[in-house]
């Protein structure tokens, strides 16, 4: 694939950590638990992936959807991507792990760098970069009639794992724990995976995602489809995922953006012209302080 030359009109962000403060937007909205949380989390990265888009042009026939995208994901963070419909933010976060290309029409240039790698060298195989970049979508689509053990270790069928069932077991159980799941289910591991409700399948998707040890974990709408409940302990999820797996979310929800996220970027696509990112850099100052009008008012309720 060929790199295109990083011109996108984005505003600088930095690879650095930074720490999280309550995020000036509406504080008030912000649960306390979570935002404990985000204080306690001051987190260096060390032995986490980053994710590097460069200058990423996206195509479905002659269709562009997205221009010169250029991002980083540092690692250990939570990066949001926001922006109305349609602006390419899934087609973007596919990219991030190839599955943009199972599309037959779509096409695209730039480059994915996992750790300074690019997922899309002719010798990585692809489901190298599935396995090391793991995806939750909107829709919780665990296997319904498989149980929630075998949910969670299906991820080791398909990359030709090989376990004894203490090691099983100890995954299944870790995975779970880590999904914010093990206490509800810990007495059910048989019952079927479809028998849970929205806010549980999800999270049993995430224990899924997590058996096969991804390095990033990208999420599609993650919440859309749930209570706000169950979209809180996903939220408390993810702040605890955060620790081990560099995570990036496409969220709709402006509060859920500025609760979870460390970094945040806004894509737009005005009329007929392909989606670039307008704006990146850290939520703080995106939500506090940002630089560009159409962001303000993005952020701000004022359109999408
Ligand atoms: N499989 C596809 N085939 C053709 N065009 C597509 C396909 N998927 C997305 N598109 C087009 O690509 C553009 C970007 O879509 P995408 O779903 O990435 O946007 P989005 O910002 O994630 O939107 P939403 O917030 O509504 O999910 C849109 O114009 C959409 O119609």
């Amino acid at each position: 694939m060929n790199a295109e030359t990083l011109t996108g009109p984005q505003a600088g962000a930095t690879d650095e950590t930074t720490t999280i403060e309550p995020v000036p937007a509406d504080p008030a909205s912000v649960p306390a638990q979570i935002e404990g949380m985000r204080r306690l989390r001051q987190r260096s990265g060390e032995g986490l992936a980053s994710l590097q888009a460069r200058g990423i042009t996206a195509w479905f026939g002659q269709h562009k959807v997205l221009e010169q995208v250029s991002l980083t994901m540092p690692a250990g963070s939570i990066t949001a991507l926001i922006g109305p419909s349609g602006c390419g933010k899934s087609t973007f976060l596919r990219i991030l792990n190839r599955m943009h290309e199972l599309v037959p029409s779509a096409a695209l240039a730039g480059e994915v760098l996992l750790d300074g790698e690019d997922i899309y060298d002719p010798a990585k195989r692809l489901i190298d970069a599935r396995r090391e970049i793991g995806m939750v979508f909107q829709k919780p689509n665990p296997f319904p009639a498989m149980s929630i053990r075998e949910n969670v270790l299906a991820g080791l069928k398909l990359t030709g794992t090989r376990a004894t069932k203490a090691t099983k077991d100890d995954l299944v159980e870790s995975c779970l724990r880590r999904g914010g799941l093990w206490n509800e289910v810990k007495d059910r591991l048989d019952a079927p995976g479809g028998g849970l409700s929205g806010g549980q399948q999800q999270r049993l998707c995430i224990a899924r995602s997590l058996a096969i040890k991804p390095r990033v974990l990208l999420m599609d709408e993650p919440c859309s489809a749930l209570d706000p409940t169950s979209t809180r302990v996903i939220e408390e999820t993810m702040l605890e995922l955060a620790e081990e797996v560099t995570i990036v979310i496409v969220t709709h929800n402006m509060q859920q953006a500025a609760r979870v996220s460390d970094k945040c970027a806004f894509f737009l696509a005005a009329q007929g012209t392909p989606g670039v990112i307008v704006e990146h850099g850290d939520t703080q100052a995106m939500f506090g302080n940002p630089q560009d009008p159409r962001t303000e008012d993005y952020v701000n309720g004022r359109f999408g």
